[in-house]
């Protein structure tokens, strides 16, 4: 194409994709799906491992699809969510459907093909993600709890794939994920607050942005510090930590806890911005730490 032939257009097919699949999102709970393997397996496989990322995109980027169709007359009402393909009118919700159940029986197929129980976690999620988080997010900021399900979930199947069995080492990395959503998205919730109450959502846990739910957001933040730092006691398996990789996934939290009571003192969406850029590094950070330490220890 010439300099001069600059495309007005500036969806294409691709960005599209990327946008009903959320691809951000999707790559970084694939992510943590992948760190999850790296704990829980004895020997690599590098084709177990592109199994679980590929089936995992597709199960995200599926419940993404789903979430869209069924969400389309709000996501119209919202600055962040207007021009989601379907909204938009460049997507109709017929191929957003194709897509969405083309990429459920990919993925499943793949997660199964890893093992059963991947594909039943799988499954599960992209059902209480779909059915049940998605239809409660207008009703009730309870909603969140059930979304933090399928959200903790993609940590702990990459431990299930990797051994095919479920105890109190995926529990735990479950347990770690599912905490850390409330700080995270309840930092989103702040500073999107005007743009969801165009949609007619009330996400924050006092349904406001107040002390009370910025001090939820401190004490969760808490619990996901202490539960990060469990393994290093020898009481969780085969999952474990040492002593310099807990004081370093410790430091993280505290990164993160400075946020969590900043927003508390400032009140202000700048600083629930921050807390939300902070959350999204500190599980990156910690996930890379827990899977360094298991293969340098
Ligand atoms: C209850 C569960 C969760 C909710 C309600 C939630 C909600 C959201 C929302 C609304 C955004 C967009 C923020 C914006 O537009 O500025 C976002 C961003 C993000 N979330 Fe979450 N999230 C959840 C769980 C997770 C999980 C489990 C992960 C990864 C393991 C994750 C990783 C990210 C990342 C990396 C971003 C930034 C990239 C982007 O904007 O797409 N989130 N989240
Ligand atoms: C393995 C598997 C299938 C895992 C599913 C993981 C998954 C889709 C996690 C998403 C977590 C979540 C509740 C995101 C917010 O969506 P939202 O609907 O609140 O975001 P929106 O406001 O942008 O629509």
């Amino acid at each position: 194409m010439s300099k001069t032939a600059t495309p007005r257009v500036k969806h294409s097919l691709l960005s599209d994709f990327k946008e009903i699949t959320k691809m951000r999102l999707a790559l970084s709970v694939v992510f943590s799906s992948i760190a999850g393997y790296l704990l829980g397996v004895d020997e690599v496989s590098f084709k177990v491992l592109a199994l679980l990322a590929l089936g995992g995109y597709f199960m995200v980027g599926a419940s993404n699809a789903f979430n869209q169709i069924i969400e389309k007359d709000l996501d119209v009402l919202m600055h962040r969510t207007r021009n989601r393909p379907i909204p938009a009118g460049r997507m109709s919700v017929k191929t957003a459907f194709i897509i969405a159940s083309v990429f459920t029986v990919l993925g499943l197929s793949i997660l199964y093909s890893i093992n059963k129980q991947t594909a039943m976690f799988g499954a599960i999620s992209i059902f209480l993600y779909t059915c049940v988080y998605t239809p409660l997010k207008t009703k009730t900021p309870l909603s969140v709890f059930v979304g933090a399900i399928p959200g903790a979930i993609p940590f702990m199947l990459g431990w299930v794939a990797a051994t095919d069995t479920f105890g109190i080492e995926p529990g735990t990395l479950f347990a770690l994920q599912f905490f850390w959503q409330f700080p995270h998205f309840w930092a989103i919730g702040w500073f999107l607050y005007t743009d969801y109450k165009r949609g007619g959502f009330f996400m924050l846990p006092t349904g406001k942005q107040d002390k009370g739910t910025a001090v939820q957001t401190i004490m969760y933040t808490i619990w996901t510090i202490l539960i990060s730092i469990v393994p290093v006691f020898g009481i969780t398996g085969e999952l474990k930590l040492s002593i310099i990789a807990a004081v370093i996934v410790f430091a993280f939290g505290l990164f993160m806890l400075f946020y969590a009571i900043q927003l508390f003192k400032k009140m202000t969406e700048k600083a629930a911005k921050q807390l939300m850029l902070a959350s999204v590094l500190y599980i990156t950070l910690i996930q890379i730490v827990y899977v360094i330490d298991k293969f340098i220890r």
